[in-house]
């Protein structure tokens, strides 16, 4: 099993890939891990996309929407167009609208997986929305679909600008995910 970064919590499983679900049917497991890798847009940047460029720390800033939460943090300078880590957790089919964590990984008018990190993942599932944060306009990372060149499905976050030292990373969840959350 591998070990887990600092401050990850107990009551989470850590994972560094993903973990399909009973939901997924077999033939869509084969899709997602074995399909065409003709999209490669990032895999040529040298990243190790492992999680060792950022650190998990709790959110002391009283102005901060998520103050007492996690979030994900810049451990070195991260140059622009950066993968800094990919967001792993539990590959699904079912619905899951009440989790905080879950992603759409591949959507088509019959299927619709989701990658959800809610109980198992890695230091992806702590990247925070920059919206409302004191200071930032803009997102300085994003979330990036990519198969590898193994074929596989993931997505993955990308910096979209030089993030420093100590800097929080920031993606936009999008309007959709805050809507749904304000009904
Ligand atoms: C994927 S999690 C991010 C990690 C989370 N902060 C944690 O400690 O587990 C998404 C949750 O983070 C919080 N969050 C992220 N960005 C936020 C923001 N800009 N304003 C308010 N809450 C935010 C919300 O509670 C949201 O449901």
């Amino acid at each position: 099993m591998p070990k887990p970064p600092h401050n990850w919590p107990k009551n989470i499983r850590y994972i560094t890939t993903c973990s399909f679900h009973t939901s997924v049917p077999p033939g869509t497991v084969s899709f997602l891990t074995e399909g065409s890798a003709a999209k490669t847009a990032t895999t040529n940047r040298p990243s190790p996309a492992d999680g060792s460029a950022v650190a998990i720390r709790r959110i002391s800033d009283s102005t901060h929407p998520a103050c007492g939460q996690l979030g994900l943090f810049a451990a070195r300078k991260i140059k622009e167009k950066t993968i800094i880590v990919d967001y792993i957790g539990e590959i699904h089919c079912d619905e899951r609208p009440e989790s905080d964590y879950d992603l759409s990984l591949f959507r088509s008018s019959d299927l619709s997986v989701g990658i959800d990190a809610s109980v198992m993942g890695n230091e992806g599932r702590f990247v925070n929305d920059y919206r409302n944060i004191p200071g930032q306009e803009k997102p300085n990372a994003a979330f990036v679909d990519e198969r590898l060149a193994s074929g596989e499905l993931r997505i993955r976050i990308v910096s979209s600008r030089i993030i420093r030292k100590g800097e929080e990373v920031l993606v936009s969840y999008g309007k959709a995910w805050w809507q749904a959350r304000m009904r």
